[in-house]
């Protein structure tokens, strides 16, 4: 459980307009882990039931630099238009989450071993003795408490972030997939994912002949 609270002091927010639209901006300092985090509120949040949540680590590359070698900017796009199309929704984007928790120049440092060693990210990042995922989802829990958000659809297919916001006291009434077609570049990032990592991401599965035309 995350019992501890965001301090009124570590809160400040303004309308955000997008090219989506205007969304409640809210910036935050973690108590625990002191970060600046951010969160996207659509719509009045009602009695904060079942409420269309995504929580996104951050990955300054893909999601602000279009890289196409993981697909975290195609999901941050597709989850803000999910949320719009309801209407009603709240994406937080977590700071400190870069390279699942190891920081951006960890992050390059697989990344690198991934190409000249033909290694998978999770056996990239335990031959440089970094841990898998080092990710801490206390801060997306606090900020959902802090809006009053007490029950959430959650936005994704890693079975493990829900279970950990759960150790941290947010209710996850369903999990909702977001997938994202593979593209040339993240198919190996993909696979790792679901082979590795235990992410649902059956649109990856090959058919019984072995092609695959999810992954064309
Ligand atoms: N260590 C490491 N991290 C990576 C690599 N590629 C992307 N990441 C980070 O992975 C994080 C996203 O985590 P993912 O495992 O892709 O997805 P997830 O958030 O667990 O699951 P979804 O909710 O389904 O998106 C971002 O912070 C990225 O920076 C890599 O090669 N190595
Ligand atoms: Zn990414």
């Amino acid at each position: 459980m995350s019992d501890q609270s965001i301090d009124p002091s570590a809160v400040a927010e303004s309308e955000l307009a997008t090219r989506r639209g205007v969304f409640r901006a809210v910036a935050f300092r973690d108590p625990e882990d002191g970060n600046e985090h951010l969160a996207l509120v659509l719509g009045p949040l009602g009695e904060g039931e079942d409420v269309l949540v995504r929580v996104h680590s951050e990955c300054v590359t893909g999601d602000a630099m279009g890289a196409l070698r993981c697909e975290c900017g195609d999901q941050l796009d597709a989850a803000l238009d999910r949320i719009v199309g309801e209407g009603r929704g709240v994406l937080v984007y977590l700071r400190g989450h870069e390279g699942r928790g190891i920081g951006l120049l960890a992050k390059f440092r697989t990344l690198a071993l991934q190409d000249e060693q033909g290694l998978d990210t999770v056996d990239s990042a335990t031959v440089l003795g970094l841990p898998v995922d080092a990710r801490d989802y206390g801060p997306a829990a606090r900020v959902l408490r802090h809006l009053e958000v007490r029950s959430v659809r959650l936005l994704t297919n890693n079975p493990d972030k829900g279970r950990s916001l759960e150790d941290h006291g947010v209710k996850v009434a369903s999990r909702v997939p977001l997938l994202m077609p593979a593209r040339a570049q993240n198919r190996a990032y993909l696979a790792a994912k679901r082979d590795r990592l235990g992410h649902d991401l059956p649109h990856l599965d090959p058919p019984p002949n072995g092609s695959d035309p999810a992954l064309g």
